[in-house]
């Protein structure tokens, strides 16, 4: 078996009295993309501090492209941190050759990468722009350009697509995919668990410094089964109402996800009896719903995908 990218061997943290990871073991493999999800404040960014080395363990062990507890590798890594900063007076072109040739690329070479990674992004015509001309959306890009430019190994995002509009979105997924099918083991944090799932081929899900899952989304899935199922009707989450069976609904706005105890067809044939339906479809749950079941309904609140709609005796309030 080949040696994993990154390996945590029951880490802790803790700043004063709070404990930011919690016994955390975790392995990457070589080679996968790898989520990190959980929302805001859960210690998704206090394990990729751990794993660059910027923060030391309490304890436990932290292994990073077979080494133990070194900085060393860190010029295989590439890292876009949450927090971003360019130098605004530079011109792109030379920014990113300087990039590459801080990791160790002679000079020629990065900006030849440059050139190619502004082509693929859409950015070529700007490589003689200064950073401060940008909008938000191109410096996004041009620091994902940084970060990679050096073909490092192991590439750590830390919420790569915050602020991208759909279009910037789509292009720098499949910019990510390429790496990944190159060869290149990404990990991937973000709260946005939408993103995680169509992205993704491992996950760790964490929540308040706690693992609570982690595997492969085939496995994941697995787990779960399709037992939800995807409603739209033209009344909206007011058709789910009253209906007996009903566990939880998760309104999505233009349609909702049930689960429901018993058999479907019940539920389709309460729902065809009070409202038109343009989708009715057994499917797998979400992992925003995945997450809501393991870190019960306090997590719901924690996250900003879908509204939780309580069910109340006999009826609903959303
Ligand atoms: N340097 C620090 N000093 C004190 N507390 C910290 C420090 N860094 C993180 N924390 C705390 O540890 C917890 C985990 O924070 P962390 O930044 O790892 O979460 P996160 O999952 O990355 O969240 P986000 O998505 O908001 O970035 C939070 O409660 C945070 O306030």
């Amino acid at each position: 078996m080949t040696r994993p990218a990154i390996q945590l061997t029951r880490v802790t943290k803790t700043f004063g009295s709070h404990t930011a990871v919690r016994d955390l073991s975790l392995e990457v493999p070589e080679g996968s993309l790898y989520g990190f999800i959980g929302p805001n404040g859960s210690g998704k960014t206090t394990t990729i501090r751990m794993i660059l080395h910027i923060l030391s363990p309490d304890s436990g062990e932290v292994s990073v492209l077979g080494e133990v507890g070194t900085r060393a590798s860190n010029d295989r890594i590439g890292y876009l941190p949450e927090e971003r900063g360019l130098y605004k007076k530079m011109k792109v072109g030379r920014l990113l050759g300087y990039y590459g040739s801080l990791k160790g690329m002679p000079l020629r070479e990065a900006r030849k990468e440059a050139d190619r990674w502004l082509e693929r992004l859409g950015l070529t015509e700007w490589k003689d722009a200064r950073v401060e001309a940008l909008s938000k959306g191109m410096s996004q890009k041009i620091q994902f350009i940084s970060t990679v430019i050096s073909k490092p190994r192991l590439i750590i995002l830390d919420e790569p697509f915050s602020g991208l509009d759909p279009v910037n979105l789509e292009v720098l997924r499949s910019a990510i995919l390429e790496l990944v099918t190159d060869g290149t083991t990404v990990v991937l944090s973000t709260h946005d668990m939408a993103v995680a799932e169509q992205l993704c081929d491992h996950l760790i899900m964490i929540f308040k410094g706690d693992k609570v899952l982690d595997g492969t989304m085939n496995d994941i899935y697995g787990k779960y089964g399709q037992d939800t199922i995807r409603v739209r009707t033209e009344a909206g989450v007011r058709a789910l109402q009253g209906i007996a069976g009903i566990e939880h609904v998760a309104d999505m706005g233009t349609f909702q996800e049930v689960r429901f105890r018993g058999d479907s067809q019940d539920l389709l044939q309460a729902l065809a009896a009070r409202t038109r339906l343009t989708q009715f479809e057994e499917t797998r749950p979400t992992l925003h719903d995945i997450f809501i079941r393991i870190a019960g309904p306090e997590a719901a609140r924690s996250t900003g995908d879908g509204a939780e709609v309580a069910l109340a005796a006999g009826g609903m309030t959303s």
